[in-house]
C-alpha cells in the first residue's frame, strides 16, 4: 500500500533560528502518529509546514503522490489535509448538529437559496448531510447532544464537536494539536478512544501533537519524538519507551 502522507527532509529557518530540520516521516490510512518533545522541539512549525501556513525552507511533502508545499493553506485544505486549532470556535448558538453541518456545507452542491427556494437537488444534498452529520455524532457518542446548542456543552464536548466538524467532509488526513489539554480525565479517555475510531472505522491518517505522554503511548501506532527541530526518534510506544536518546533528550534521564 502506498502511503498517504510523505514528509521528506522538511526545514524550517526563522532567519537565523532552525525550527525544523531535515524531518522525514510517512502516515498510512488509518494510522495514528503522535508528534512528542519537548517545548520548542518544533511540532508546532512542522504542522504549520504540513498545512501551508509556514513555508519550508527545504524539504517536501506529497498527499497521494501530489506535491504540497507550493500551496496555499486553503488549498491544501481543499487537498484533504485538515487540522483543529487550539481555540477552533464552534458557533455558540448553532446547535451541535447544524455545526458539524457548517463542516459539509463547503462542499455541497446546493447553495443556500437553492435550499430556500425548495430545489429538488439541494434539499436531496442537505437531507443526505443531515443524516451524514447524525451518522457521524452517533460514532463519536455525541448524538444525544445533537440538538443542544454548542455554547451549553463542555469544554471537552466542544473539543469534539470541532473534530467532528473537521472530519465531516472525510479529509484522509486530520492534524490535531493537544486535542486532550485541558480536559478531565474522563473526557481524555474519551477524546483517545475517538481518536482511534477515527483511524480504525473511518481509515483517517492522524497526525497528533499532544503532552501528554500516558495518553500518546496508549493511542499512538507510531511516535516521532523532536527536540530542537530534529527527529531524535521514531517507533512503536513499546520501542520509544527504551530509546536512550529519548531518555536522555525528553524525559530528562537514562
Ligand atoms: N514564526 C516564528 N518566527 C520565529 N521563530 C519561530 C516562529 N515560530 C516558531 N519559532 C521558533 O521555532 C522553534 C520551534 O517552535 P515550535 O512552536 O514549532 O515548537 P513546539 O515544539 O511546537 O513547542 P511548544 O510545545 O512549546 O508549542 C522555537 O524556538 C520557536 O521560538
Amino acid at each position: 500500500m502506498s502511503d498517504l502522507l510523505i514528509v521528506e527532509g522538511l526545514s524550517v529557518r526563522f532567519s537565523g533560528l532552525t525550527a525544523l530540520e531535515d524531518v522525514s516521516f510517512r502516515l498510512n490510512r488509518g494510522e495514528v502518529r503522535a508528534v512528542i518533545g519537548p517545548n520548542g522541539a518544533g511540532k508546532s512549525t512542522l504542522f504549520n509546514a504540513i498545512s501551508g501556513y509556514v513555508t519550508p525552507t527545504s524539504g517536501t511533502v506529497h498527499l497521494n503522490g501530489e506535491p504540497l508545499t507550493v500551496l496555499t493553506p486553503h488549498a491544501i485544505a481543499e487537498r484533504g489535509i485538515r487540522r483543529t486549532f487550539q481555540n477552533g470556535g464552534l458557533f455558540p448558538a448553532l446547535t451541535v448538529l447544524e455545526n458539524v453541518l457548517t463542516g459539509l456545507h463547503a462542499q455541497t452542491e446546493g447553495t443556500f437559496f437553492d435550499i430556500l427556494f425548495g430545489r429538488r437537488k439541494a434539499l436531496d444534498s442537505e437531507a443526505a448531510n443531515i443524516a451524514r452529520a447524525r451518522d457521524l455524532l452517533k460514532l463519536m457518542s455525541m448524538e444525544h447532544m445533537a440538538d443542544t446548542p454548542a455554547g451549553d456543552l463542555s469544554g471537552g464536548q466542544q473539543r469534539i464537536v470541532e473534530i467532528v466538524r473537521t472530519v465531516a467532509s472525510d479529509p484522509p488526513v486530520l492534524l490535531l494539536d493537544e486535542p486532550a489539554v485541558g480536559l478531565s480525565p474522563v473526557a481524555r479517555d474519551q477524546m483517545m478512544d475517538i481518536i482511534r475510531r477515527l483511524a480504525g472505522e473511518k481509515g483517517v491518517g492522524i497526525l497528533l501533537i499532544e503532552h501528554a505522554v500516558e495518553l500518546v503511548m496508549a493511542v499512538a501506532d507510531k511516535i516521532l519524538v523532536m527536540a530542537a527541530g530534529k527527529r531524535i526518534a521514531q517507533g512503536t510506544p513499546d520501542e520509544i519507551r527504551q530509546d536512550r536518546a529519548v531518555l536522555e533528550a525528553y524525559l530528562g534521564h537514562a
